[in-house]
């Protein structure tokens, strides 16, 4: 059986919305995360950040469990509006003290600290002049970089602009399920452009900034799979894996937005626009992150009428493809669980850019756990969904394809963006009553793999 080489980093991920809470100490200012979980109905029962894990005041712990776990890496995120409060302008020391002391603390307890830069939280005075939809926030963004990285290079091991984007844009701007909350169709593409315009700036800051710690940008990829070989059917699947895939990879990787996503969203004349920006955005980078966690099979709608201009709020190009149910087993988001997706879009990757190095920043799974008598959470679904991606990693490896690390999503429950704290990514539990922690089987699993694997 293939062994993953000696030096893969095996790790876990958060994001700091999802566990911070503190949302109003030590000069953090509101992010559009915040205004949006106070939009009656945007989020499962009301849920907000405010406290969350009190991983603020509970990272030591956190870190502990971690070292206990044995994991050589934690991906976290650092929260923009605790680190340039408004945005732009003034500085607040104590964010960065506080991201110090997480780095600290890791690298005390032998574990390598990954930050992502941006992972949701947008100062909120950014999102009331424009949000992504405005050129200034990419240039904003790429200051809050070059900022947080001369603060904390000296104790950071590798660094990831943005958190999938795609969903900055397309659920931020197109669906409305995530902050802000827009409805606008195909100008959610003009926010995806911002973003990674927001990337490519930033790395040139960070690179100028010096320093030797990799630089890279995570994407939530889809394996995406026709439901047959018609001709509908093909076209349904080039259309999804062109919004959900290759709008963000083509310009990283190829320096070119995919000609098809623009003529089916009619925006190529606004991208020709800006056409000088690519070089930008295809500044080279370290690694691609790639967060995984399900396969899609598509279909062409019955009518084989991709787009409805009627439809009140498309998400571009892709509100007509029909997603079929294949009959697999479901995770309680409703996600079908093929670990062999994994494999297809590293695989992707690696066609467009062989050699770059490959990380899967995250790969999990939500069930309803249950606590048994004696405290213990026996995951078995959480425990089953990780191996089965564990092993799927292992056959990557087995093919060759450039895979460095795993980032299990997540070392905690969290705060799940609009399910609230309805759903449970943990693979250690958290009680938000009493803010206890308790390994999971799931977490126990991936101690002891990590342990055997490492030899
Ligand atoms: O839905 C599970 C995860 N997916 N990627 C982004 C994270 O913030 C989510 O919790």
């Amino acid at each position: 059986m293939t062994t993953f080489p000696a030096d893969f980093v095996w790790g876990t991920a958060t994001a700091s919305y999802q566990i911070e809470g503190a949302v109003a100490e030590d000069g953090r200012r509101p992010s559009t995360w915040d205004t949006f979980a106070r939009t009656p109905g945007k989020v499962w029962n009301g849920d907000t950040g405010d406290v969350a894990c009190d991983h603020y005041h509970r990272f030591a712990e956190d870190v502990a469990i971690m070292a206990d776990l044995g994991v050589d890496a934690y991906r976290f995120s650092v929260a923009w509006p605790r680190v340039v409060p408004e945005g732009t302008g003034a500085v607040n020391q104590a964010g960065l003290d506080f991201y110090r002391r997480v780095a600290e603390t890791c690298l005390e307890h032998g574990v390598q600290p990954y930050v992502t830069l941006y992972h949701w939280d947008l100062p909120q005075p950014l999102e009331d002049a424009g949000g992504w939809l405005s050129r200034s926030t990419a240039e904003a963004f790429a200051e809050y970089a070059r900022i947080t990285h001369e603060a904390l290079g000296d104790v950071i091991g590798s660094w990831i602009t943005l958190n999938e984007p795609w969903c900055s844009a397309l659920l931020g701007y197109a669906a409305g399920v995530h902050a802000p909350g827009q409805q606008l169709g195909t100008r959610s593409l003009e926010a995806a452009h911002h973003l990674l315009l927001g990337h490519g700036l930033a790395v040139q800051a960070m690179r100028a900034d010096g320093g030797e710690a990799p630089l890279g940008i995570t994407l939530n990829l889809h394996a995406v799979r026709a439901a047959s070989d018609s001709e509908a059917d093909l076209e349904a699947a080039r259309r999804y894996d062109g919004l959900g895939n290759r709008l963000f990879l083509d310009p990283l990787l190829r320096g070119a937005y995919p000609e098809d996503v623009l003529a089916d969203t009619g925006t190529t004349e606004w991208f020709a626009e800006r056409s000088d920006d690519l070089a930008t955005i295809a500044e080279p980078i370290d690694f691609i992150g790639i967060n995984y966690y399900s396969a899609h099979t598509v279909a062409a709608p019955e009518d084989g009428r991709f787009s409805d201009p009627s439809l009140p709020t498309p998400t571009p190009g892709s509100e007509r493809v029909v997603t079929v149910d294949t009959g697999a087993e479901k995770t309680q988001m409703g996600w079908e669980i093929h670990p062999d997706g994994l494999v297809d879009v590293l695989a992707q990757v690696h066609a467009l850019a062989p050699g770059l190095p490959l990380y899967v920043t995250e790969n999990g799974s939500a069930w309803p756990d249950e606590v048994g008598p004696d405290g213990r959470v026996e995951d078995e679904d959480r425990r089953r969904y990780l191996e089965a991606h564990l092993e799927a990693c292992r056959e990557a490896v087995a093919r060759g394809l450039p895979l460095k690390g795993y980032f299990c999503w997540s070392l905690l429950d969290n705060f799940e963006w609009a399910f609230g704290y309805d759903r449970r990514f943990g693979i250690v539990r958290v009680d938000y009553e009493t803010q206890q922690r308790t390994v999971k089987r799931s977490g126990e699993f991936y101690r002891d793999f990590v342990a055997r694997e490492r030899g």
